[in-house]
């Protein structure tokens, strides 16, 4: 299975650039995995009646799913979204998006605290574990469509970084070690 990840500069330019390094510094899924960051890559084009999804979900106990479509004319408020997707946070709950059509990028922090970008095309299943600092931007093709799975009823809140003291923070960490 293949991934496209990288560490990005810190530059200013457009967010939704990759921001790779020169040379660029890929980051392979052994490492990703060491991080708790799953990745795995589906058929979308069946996603309706997936049998592989439907075991994923089946074995994860994702009762949870909905779909958003991430442009300018389809979803509401959505300069607002696009920036709070993009402020750094974490959530109490893993974060698993499905991408069926478009593309995008998910930054997670590693142990040192650096951004790396993963780069999210149609088919790819992401999950982030709970407690991680990341973010989330559209890339310049400004469209995506994607699956949000769940365990149970859906808690979308975000806690903006800092979030060192909340315990999740905390059990993150450790599983780190
Ligand atoms: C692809 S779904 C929008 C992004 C989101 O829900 C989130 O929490 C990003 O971190
Ligand atoms: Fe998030």
């Amino acid at each position: 299975m293949d991934i496209d990840a990288w560490y990005i500069n810190s530059s200013d330019e457009d967010q939704r650039k990759p921001h790779r390094l020169e040379p660029n510094k890929p980051v392979s899924l052994d490492e990703l995995e060491k991080l708790g960051v799953f990745y795995r890559k589906l058929d979308a084009d069946i996603y309706e009646s997936d049998p592989e999804l439907e075991k994923i979900c089946k074995d994860q106990g994702y009762t949870y799913m909905d779909i958003i479509t991430i442009n300018k004319d389809a979803l509401p408020n959505y300069e607002e979204k696009l920036k709070m997707f993009f402020e750094e946070h974490l959530h109490m709950d893993d974060e698993i998006r499905y991408i069926l059509d478009g593309r995008a990028y998910f930054d997670v922090r590693d142990k040192e605290d650096r951004w790396i970008r993963i780069a999210m095309s149609k088919g790819d299943l992401i999950t982030l574990p709970s407690g991680i600092y990341h973010r989330f931007t559209l890339d310049e093709t400004n469209y995506t469509k994607a699956m949000r799975l769940f365990v149970g009823e859906p808690v979308w809140k975000a806690y903006n970084r800092p979030a060192d003291d909340l315990e999740i923070r905390k059990k993150y960490l450790d599983s780190l070690h």
